[in-house]
């Protein structure tokens, strides 16, 4: 794949210019992922507009607004729960310059690279790699209601993600759902799902990826009121019985 969209054509398409530094640190995180799936099949999003849309443009796209509103210099908590070969989290880190970011996966390997990674790219302090299931880190004290942003790309379902990510957020923090196509009865079974959680969508964004990449949708999730500690269930309970579904009598 030939990368077609270059530079500040990029930028500009996406709303926000990384400073040359933030630019540095997104080649050489394409350069680490190079490195580190020639040893772990880790991502086939590597190269060209494979790297630069589907990885970076489509990690930052929803968070433009905070990135344009001066929230970029706040010291803010964000967890990205199932990070895989490190998106959107290691994106965000860069982006972000003083967030701290907790990275979940319960896949050692891919934490164990994605450590490395952040930490060849000098954000070793301001990255945490969890590898654990999330349920677990849900019930942590650690990190249990604790966090401004949590999100999650390709990780599940809406509904189990939302059990995934919401109890992880302080009150007025945010969950952010990265999801491709969107449709009304997603959004009914989100609404479902969020009931329990005792939690709202606050809003629905979308975008056109450049260089017809496709349709992109993200969920903001708001807390309404603190999550009821039976939340996320044990285990495997969330992605086995889904939050909201209508179940067989
Ligand atoms: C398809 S990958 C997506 C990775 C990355 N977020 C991305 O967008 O490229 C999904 C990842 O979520 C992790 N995952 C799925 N369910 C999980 C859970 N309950 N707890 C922790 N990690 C989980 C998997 O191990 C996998 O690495």
């Amino acid at each position: 794949m030939v990368r077609t969209l270059t530079g500040n054509a990029l930028w500009q398409e996406l709303g926000w210019q990384p400073s040359p530094a933030q630019e540095q640190s997104l080649g050489d995180l394409q350069e680490q992922l190079r490195q580190w799936n020639s040893k772990l099949n880790l991502t086939r999003l590597v190269e060209d507009d494979d790297f630069w849309i589907a990885q970076v443009f489509d990690s930052l796209w929803p968070v433009v607004p905070l990135l344009q509103s001066g929230a970029a210099q706040a010291p803010l908590r964000l967890i990205d729960v199932g990070t895989g070969g490190g998106f959107p989290g290691l994106a965000l880190a860069i982006a972000f310059p003083q967030a701290q970011l907790t990275l979940v996966d319960s896949v050692g390997r891919k934490v164990e690279a994605v450590q490395a990674m952040a930490a060849a790219l000098g954000l070793g302090e301001r990255v945490q790699l969890r590898c654990e299931r999330i349920e677990r880190t849900g019930q942590q004290q650690a990190c249990r209601g604790q966090f401004d942003w949590a999100l999650a790309r390709a990780v599940a379902s809406a509904p189990v993600v939302a059990e995934y990510l919401v109890p992880l957020l302080q009150p007025q923090g945010r969950a952010l759902l990265y999801r491709g196509q969107w449709s009304a009865d997603d959004q009914r079974d989100l609404n479902a799902a969020l009931i329990p959680l005792k939690a709202g969508i606050d809003q629905c964004l979308a975008r056109e990826l450049p260089s017809g990449r496709g349709s992109r949708h993200a969920l903001v999730v708001k807390p309404l009121a603190p999550c009821p500690r039976t939340y996320p269930r044990a285990v495997g309970l969330p992605a086995k019985q889904p939050l909201g579904a209508a179940t067989c009598a």
